[in-house]
């Protein structure tokens, strides 16, 4: 068993962790690609193209695939993050939702306090409107979104940020996310991991990145702490 008694942090990912917010990422990028009379693509394929921050969504939609198309103008990159930013911007939380399990399992940890932080890859611009629309911008002391320093996730730089700032051990810390990304980060900086299976991790199975945990659902954390379950 890895005793959870130490964690004096938990780290969240925040698409595909927290929020479904593909939905509403697809409509800002068809709306954008409509723009620009190009075609559109369905909710399922956009969902696969999440989770290494907007500029890459973006040159995926421009390119219509995964791998990025590199010889993609930049005029075109540029006038194309203009308008996703506004579409999205517009519509941050139409359609967007919370997981089964995340607000009774924020409100739980809440009440223990144990300090929450948030670690995307999602921009600023975006990441606190979001939040705050969703209803769940009080529970994090912290939020870093993907332009918030110098690189992110899988770089280690945010949660070693979030180290440095609480001064904890990297034990003490554990990131919670739905992507490959978030595992390679919390293993880089040496902090627990636990992914979530719902999420995007581009249609990969998360367990296949090796966090600590595997979990279905926010709740088996919580399960996790109380010591009710042993993994
Ligand atoms: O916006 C993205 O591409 C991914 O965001 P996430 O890091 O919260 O999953
Ligand atoms: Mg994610």
């Amino acid at each position: 068993m890895k005793s959870l008694d130490e964690l004096k942090l938990i780290a969240f990912d925040l698409d595909g962790t927290l929020v479904d917010s593909a939905p509403d990422l697809a409509l800002a990028i068809n709306a954008m690609l409509v723009d620009l009379g190009r075609e559109v693509f369905d909710e399922l394929t956009v969902r696969h193209w999440v989770g290494n921050g907007a500029e890459v969504l973006i040159k995926r939609a421009l390119s219509g695939c995964s791998t990025v198309d590199n010889t993609l103008p930049e005029s075109l990159y540029r006038q194309a993050r203009g308008l996703f930013e506004q579409h999205y911007c517009e519509n941050l939380c139409i359609a967007s939702r919370l997981y089964d399990g995340v607000a009774e399992s924020l409100a739980t940890f809440s009440q223990r306090n144990i300090p929450m932080a948030i670690v995307t890859n999602k921009p600023s611009l975006f990441t606190p409107g979001l939040l705050k629309q969703i209803g769940i911008a009080d529970y994090f002391d912290v939020v870093l979104s993907g332009d918030s320093l110098a690189r992110k996730k899988p770089d280690p730089l945010p949660l070693q940020h979030l180290l440095d700032h609480y001064q904890l051990a990297n034990q003490q810390m554990m990131m919670v996310g739905d992507s490959k990304n978030d595992i390679q980060a919390a293993k880089a900086v040496g902090c627990r991991s636990l992914g979530l299976t719902y999420g995007y991790n581009y249609g990969e199975d998360i367990a296949l990145s090796g966090p600590d945990f595997v979990a279905d659902s926010l709740v088996e954390l919580v399960e996790l702490i109380d010591g009710s379950v042993t993994a």
